[in-house]
Formats: structure tokens, sequence, C-alpha cells
């Protein structure tokens, strides 16, 4: 095994997974340095999830590398996996998948009170993160009473509250409308870099693509070339643009 780069937060080298004989990665590498944040685009199929899976140590590869922080993540076995996806990770979904029997202060507050985090200073993070998501009002109801936004609200407040060093995002504005996105996401990308929390954020959107600092395409589970190009009109995101070939 060769370490990885030292500047590389996550580094994986030639990942293979299928999933029962169908591909899902054909030999991806890939570095992510520490508190950029990193798209992963293609269309539906291409590997984004399978991707993220492997890179944050739920799924371990058929072959290939994951390393973070230059511990090798794929000679880990399940308890130790879970122990870094709990106190180092952080994981947002398409489907807010929150706890329906707790209150939304509780859901944002459950990545610290499962750290052991006193129950005063956990709810004191979760409230804060609820407000600057919008919704500290929201902070004592409970999922079914909210709409989809605001549960998104919710599992946005609760990868934040964990202070992640990195925050994995699987399309996690997909099911909501145009305007709730993009003030979601530019939230979640300003939260992320004022707190250094490295971002690996998979979507299909160019749109959502645009607010990372860079861009790595998948296509059928291989990587295709990609090219950064400068910011052009958005003050809080960095444009970047992938070219496949
Ligand atoms: N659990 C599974 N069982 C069987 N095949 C799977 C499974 N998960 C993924 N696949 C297949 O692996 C390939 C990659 O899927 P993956 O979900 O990683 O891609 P994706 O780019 O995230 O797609 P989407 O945007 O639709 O989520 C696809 O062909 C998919 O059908």
């Amino acid at each position: 095994m060769v370490a990885p780069p030292d500047n590389d937060v996550i580094w994986a080298r030639s990942l293979q997974h299928s999933h029962n004989g169908s591909p899902g990665l054909d030999g991806v590498s890939l570095g992510v340095r520490d508190a950029e944040i990193l798209a992963v685009t293609g269309p539906r199929g291409s590997g984004k999830t399978t991707l993220l899976h492997c890179l944050s140590g739920q799924l371990v590869p058929q072959q290939g590398e994951v390393w973070f922080n230059n511990v090798p993540v794929h000679t880990m076995g399940p308890r130790l996996r879970e122990h870094l996806r709990r106190d180092r990770f952080a994981w947002i979904a398409a489907e807010p998948q929150l706890v329906p029997e707790l209150t939304a202060w509780e859901n944002a507050a459950l990545p610290l009170l499962l750290r052991g985090v006193p129950h005063r200073a956990a709810k004191k993070a979760a409230t804060e993160w609820l407000e600057r998501l919008d919704i500290g009002a929201l902070a004592k109801k409970r999922p079914h009473t909210l709409l989809q936004e605001q549960r998104q609200r919710v599992s946005v407040a609760r990868a934040l509250t964990a202070a992640p060093t990195v925050l994995f995002a699987d399309e996690p504005t997909a099911t909501l409308h145009r305007a709730e996105r993009s003030q979601l996401l530019r939230t979640l990308t300003t939260a992320a870099r004022s707190h250094d929390i490295t971002v690996v954020l998979a979507t299909h959107d160019a749109e959502v693509a645009a607010l990372a600092d860079r861009t790595v395409s998948l296509l059928d589970g291989r990587r295709v070339a990609t090219a950064a190009l400068p910011a052009v009109s958005d003050p809080e995101g960095r444009s970047a643009c992938s070219l496949s070939v």
C-alpha cells in the first residue's frame, strides 16, 4: 500500500465495485483536498452513490483503496468504520432520514448525543443550526408535522451540528423546488466554507455542481475528464464546468 498525499483528506485509488454483477465503479481514483467542496457529477446510474458509499466507509470496495487522513479505511472492520462515520463524517441523503419519534432539535442533536456530548450542549448546538437554517421555530416539532423541505433542513442541521471533517451529500436537494434548492445549498456551502468542512456532493444537476470548488465526473462507473472554469458571476460559490470526453 502506498500512503496518500498529505493534503488530501480523502484519497481513493482504483476503486472497483459491482452490485450483483452490475458494475457500479470501474477503476475510479480521486483525492479530496482538505476543506474543499467537491462535486461528483454524472447521469443516473453512473456510480455517484456507490462512490460516496465507498469513500464514507459504508461500503468496502471489492478492489482498491480508500484513505481518510492517511488512515486506510478499506482495511477497517465494520465497527471501526461505524465509529469513523459517527465521529468524523456526516451524510445528507436526497430523502430526509429523520427519526420519527424525535423532535427536530433532537434529530439535529443526535450525532452529538451519540458521541456522549452532554444534553444541554448538544441541544444548544442543534438549536443554533436550526436557527441558521431558518427553522428555529420548528425545533419542537416532530418530522411528520413538517414539510419535506423543512425536514431536509433538519437533515442539513443534523449534518452541520455533527461538526464533521467530511460531509457527504448525495443529491441533497433532488426532491426540492428550485427556489428552496438554491437557498438550502447556499446555506450549506457557506456553512461548510466558514467551518472548514470538506464536502463531497453527488449531483446530476450542473447548477448544484457550480457551487463546488471542483468537479469530478463519472460515466458508467469510470471517471471522465473534467475541466474547472473560472468563476463568472457567482459571488458565493465557485463555478466549475465539467467536460466529458
Ligand atoms: N444495491 C444495488 N443493487 C444492484 N445494483 C445496484 C445497486 N446500487 C447501485 N446499483 C447499480 O450500480 C450502478 C451505479 O449506481 P449508483 O446508484 O451508484 O449511481 P448514481 O450515479 O448514484 O445513480 P442515481 O443518480 O440514479 O442515484 C447502476 O447501474 C445501478 O443500477
